[in-house]
């Protein structure tokens, strides 16, 4: 038995103040008094604080300069923009600060005895111990525990050489101005979001990834048309062959071969890491628990309840190596809080149809399941067709000049499923809520088809996969090129 003096017994005790252990929080208060949510680092959410917000901030100003720069293919003269650095960053972080103002807000509003300022870790399964910023420590014994730990980035330590040129998510959006360039390492979704921002703000972006992947996209086709239409915007060469990385006067000095093999040696002044981020259960002194953990070391939960292999103890959000994804992190924390307020029974909570989307220009989308998913389950009986459109030549999206992307709609053989999509293209997040919509209600493709489409709008371009789609399913008849009908471009 270890040797330690309880500071505080409660019901439940949630490691983690973010958006998940937020929602666990509310939602384990329905069945019992005795909660404490423990915080280690700044309240506000990773999301409000250097995540969704500030990112779609950077992001809606590039739209800005890109869609000025855009205007002379209407006719329309604007000139080059002037960018105002200092003005960009202000303007995310004051509009950042009033986020993350209305979580403080929240915040405040619980009571003194249900919250805890520290980091926690399990000195057994039912205790933890609270180290405080001032070095003391409290141990908190808990009959339920909910892990809401959250994810930081994850890249080699070698880039640690690099000091404070090496940026991650959260340095940038403290950025009092923009820097001249940067190399971003990781064309995923963070690196692919805040690469294009920034390059279309007028710092000179180089990209670089491993192994040809672009943004979450696991259908082939969409992954090469990422990787040329980003190309064609900025460098980015996804499967990269960089020799050496080194802190220089300027920043960071790399040397790399180019796309046609010749090598280059460059400097920049940050190294942006966004080659990924690692679920926050490294430190919680999970060896101290006979729990079951998956392949990163995270306690393998129960999709639907959130319970581990001790039944007393959930997880929930980024910690929980599932979705990283804010709704999801919501849902996730409302049904763990929900699972540990209770004292003996647990219950499945919703869990909706997977969507996501990267707000880059073509912005990606997924929903449902995703083509690598559906190849392993239905690939080998050939029980899956794929419905396709490109936007390059629809309607709304040439009027519009937002006509570059590709879209693969899933469906199911035989039953005629509507089973999931990937898309890059126009109003993909859009596009996107529609097709998960359909897809919790389970629908078939020609369910779907029965649906109203407007003309002319980009919304067309899906109603084109789904017959395509519906006819390789062989449930409609072969699509037509030119389908008057349907609306010129549709
Ligand atoms: C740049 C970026 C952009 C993003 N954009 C989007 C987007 O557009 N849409 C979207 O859906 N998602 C987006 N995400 C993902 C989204 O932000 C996360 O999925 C979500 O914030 C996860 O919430 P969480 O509660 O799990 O973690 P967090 O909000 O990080 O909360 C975890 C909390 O636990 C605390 N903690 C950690 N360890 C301990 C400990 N031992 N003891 C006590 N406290 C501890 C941390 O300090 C933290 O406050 C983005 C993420 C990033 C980084
Ligand atoms: N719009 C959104 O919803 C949004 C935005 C940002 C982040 N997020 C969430 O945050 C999560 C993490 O995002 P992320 O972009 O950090 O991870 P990611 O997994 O999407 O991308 C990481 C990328 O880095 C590459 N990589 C890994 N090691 C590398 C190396 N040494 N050199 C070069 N490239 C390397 C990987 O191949 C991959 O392409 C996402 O999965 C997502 O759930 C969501």
């Amino acid at each position: 038995m270890s040797n330690f003096q309880v500071t505080q017994s409660v019901d439940v005790a949630i490691i983690g103040g973010g958006t998940a252990g937020l929602a666990a929080y509310r939602a384990a208060k329905e069945h019992t008094d005795s909660v404490l949510m423990i915080e280690g680092g700044p309240y506000g959410t990773t999301c409000a604080r250097v995540g969704c917000m500030p990112s779609k901030l950077l992001i809606a100003a590039a739209e800005n300069a890109h869609q000025y720069e855009k205007s002379a293919q209407f006719g329309v003269n604007l000139g080059k923009p002037q960018i105002d650095g200092h003005a960009v960053m202000q303007r995310v972080k004051a509009e950042r600060d009033r986020f993350v103002g209305f979580v403080l807000e929240s915040v405040e509003g619980i009571e003194a005895k249900h919250k805890l300022e520290g980091y926690a870790e399990f000195i057994d399964p039912q205790h933890l111990k609270v180290k405080h910023a001032d070095a003391s420590e409290s141990v908190i014994a808990a009959k339920r525990i909910v892990i809401a730990s959250g994810s930081r980035p994850a890249y080699p330590g070698a880039w640690n050489e690099l000091g404070e040129r090496l940026v991650v998510n959260d340095d940038i959006f403290e950025w009092d101005n923009l820097p001249e360039s940067v190399a971003v390492f990781g064309p995923g979704v963070i690196g692919l979001e805040l690469g294009q921002a920034l390059h279309r703000l007028g710092v000179k972006v180089l990209m670089f990834g491993i192994g040809g992947i672009v943004g979450p996209l696991s259908d082939p086709s969409l992954n090469d048309y990422a990787n040329t239409v980003f190309a064609e915007e900025f460098y980015l060469d996804s499967d990269a062959k960089v020799e050496t990385i080194e802190r220089s006067d300027k920043g960071v000095k790399l040397r790399y071969q180019d796309k046609q093999g010749k090598t280059v040696e460059t400097e920049v002044e940050y190294l942006v890491a966004a080659t990924g981020r690692r679920p926050n259960t490294d430190k919680l002194g999970l060896d101290k628990l006979d729990i079951e953990l998956d392949e990163r070391g995270v306690p393998v939960a129960d999709h639907y309840t959130l319970q581990t292999s001790l039944s007393h103890i959930f997880i929930a959000g980024d910690a929980s190596n599932q979705i990283p994804l804010l709704h999801e992190a919501a849902d996730q924390g409302k049904i763990a809080g929900d699972n540990a307020g209770r004292k003996n029974e647990v219950r499945a909570g919703l869990r909706r149809t997977p969507i996501a989307a990267v707000f880059s220009e073509p912005q990606i989308a997924m929903v449902g399941e995703s083509y690598r998913e559906i190849e392993k389950r239905l690939g080998s009986c050939g029980c899956f067709e794929v419905g396709e459109v490109s936007f390059e030549n629809q309607g709304r999206s040439r009027v519009m000049l937002v006509n570059k992307g590709l879209a693969h709609l899933y469906g199911e053989q035989g039953t005629g499923r509507f089973l999931g999509a990937e898309i890059i293209g126009p109003n993909a997040e859009h596009l996107a809520h529609l097709l998960a919509w359909a897809h919790q209600a389970k629908m078939t493709v020609s369910q779907m088809l029965d649906m109203p489409f407007y003309h002319p709008v980009i919304e067309e371009g899906i109603r084109t996969a789904l017959r395509d789609l519906n006819a390789k399913l062989h449930l409609g008849p072969e699509m037509i090129d030119a389908c008057m009908e349907c609306g010129v471009g549709s």
